[in-house]
């Protein structure tokens, strides 16, 4: 088996799928964790009107020129703006016609009907234009953007009550391995609870995906053969864990065999996640990632979630790369891995608490990245490492 990098798979993948030709109508409130599939552009001036950008009064700049302290400018209050006349104004509304600038509360003074303004106020200071924020005809977010609720307060600003977003991709996740139990079942003595289906569709959510869960299936490579293929019918891509090594049980290879699917890769040169193989069965992707949970986050982090955010309209998007110093060493590897990990409120990263070994799940909670040790002598703390986050 040709172990590949983790980039050579990834790249290997992704030009293998195409961004699904569905979209549907949503609502702003439903944006978060949506991909446009056309650019929203703005309908309207945002602000709708010239507004203060707080409480004072609005003014022409010349009729204040050289005012100070103790040499004020004496405008009269009144409704409209003109040569020595001022209109008071609080934060928000309409600046009126004629005005060029607001003078704010705490640098004037009342004098009965009028306003000692003390400071000279510069041509259009503390002025809003009409259409700053968001002007009729811009383009306020590209076809292709994942949507999260920082875009919200925009789409509603701009009174949208619709968009169209790409569909969400439907994602099967299929778990493999005779000793799995879907959750609620009485466990036998050597089998355990189903952990990377849960996981892998929590995930799937969290990215915007749609994740179609199916049941646990045993290590018989012909049963396999035709769990996948069903769940091929039923979604756009399809991720299963285990069965993908060496071992006379690891079906998953020749279940490929059997479904006469193109083999896109099997083998990657990264710790854990080696085994993980991707085909092509039924025209569509197929992941098999290995059965130990971390190793399942790990490949689907690096080389699938790039290809499903393809799949979603998100062309080019890559997981989120970002280098931070090491909180504590890390001892010498001959292989390249993946470390589950945490990044620090000093701008560190430290390796999760826990244990790091095959099949263990604990230390994954709270994890939020992941760091990406290339092979290479012991590091010491402080070393600047690249990280994934997740
Ligand atoms: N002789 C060799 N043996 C193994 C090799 C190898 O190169 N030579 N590779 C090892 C590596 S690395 C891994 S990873 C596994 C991959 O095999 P599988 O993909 O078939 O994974 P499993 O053996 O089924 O599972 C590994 C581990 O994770 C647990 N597991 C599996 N699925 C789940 C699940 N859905 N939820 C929770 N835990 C799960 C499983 O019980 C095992 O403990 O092969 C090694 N062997
Ligand atoms: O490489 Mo395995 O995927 O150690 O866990």
């Amino acid at each position: 088996m040709e172990r590949i990098s983790v980039e050579r798979g990834a790249a290997l993948l992704l030009e293998r799928v195409k961004p699904l030709a569905r979209w549907e109508k949503i609502s702003p409130a439903q944006a978060p964790g949506r991909v446009l599939w056309e650019s929203v552009t703005a309908k309207l001036d945002t602000p709708p009107f010239d507004r203060s950008p707080l409480d004072g009064y609005a003014l022409r700049s010349v009729d204040a020129v050289g005012a100070e302290p103790e040499k004020p400018a004496r405008l009269v209050l009144g409704e409209a703006v003109g040569p020595g006349t001022a209109v008071p104004v609080s934060t928000g509304s309409p600046i009126p016609a004629g005005a060029d600038c607001v003078v704010k509360v705490e640098d004037t003074r009342r004098d009965g009907d009028a306003v000692l303004v003390c400071i000279a106020p510069a041509h259009w200071e503390n002025y809003v234009f009409r259409g700053e924020d968001m002007p009729v005809g811009r383009t306020i977010f590209p076809v292709g953007t994942r949507m999260d609720w920082t875009h919200v307060a925009a789409l509603a600003a701009q009174g949208v009550t619709a968009l169209a977003a790409a569909a969400r991709p439907k994602v099967g996740v299929l778990p493999t391995g005779g000793e799995l139990v879907p959750a609620g079942a009485p466990l036998p003595s050597s089998g355990i609870y189903d952990a990377n289906g849960p996981m892998l569709c929590a995930r799937l959510q969290a990215l915007g995906m749609e994740p179609v869960a199916f049941p646990p299936v045993g290590d018989d490579a012909e049963l396999l053969a035709g769990r996948v293929r069903a769940a091929l019918a039923k979604c756009d891509f399809l991720l299963t864990t285990g069965g993908v090594s060496v071992g006379a049980e690891d079906a998953m290879p020749r279940a490929a065999e059997l479904l006469g699917a193109e083999v896109l890769f099997h083998g990657l040169a990264v710790r854990p996640g080696s085994p993980a193989m991707a085909f092509l069965a039924e025209g569509k992707p197929v992941l098999a990632l290995s059965g130990n949970p971390f190793a399942s986050l790990a490949v689907f982090e690096a080389v699938g979630r790039p290809a499903l955010e393809k799949l979603a309209g998100m062309e080019g998007a890559l997981p989120g790369r970002m280098t931070l110093p090491l909180a504590e060493g890390l001892p010498a590897s001959q292989v390249r891995r993946f470390i589950r990990a945490v990044r620090t409120p000093e701008g560190r990263v430290c390796p999760a608490a826990g244990g790091h070994s095959s099949g263990m799940v604990w230390s994954l909670a709270g994890c939020d990245c992941l760091i990406d040790r290339s092979p290479g002598p012991a590091l010491e703390p402080g070393s600047p490492v690249p990280l994934l986050i997740l």
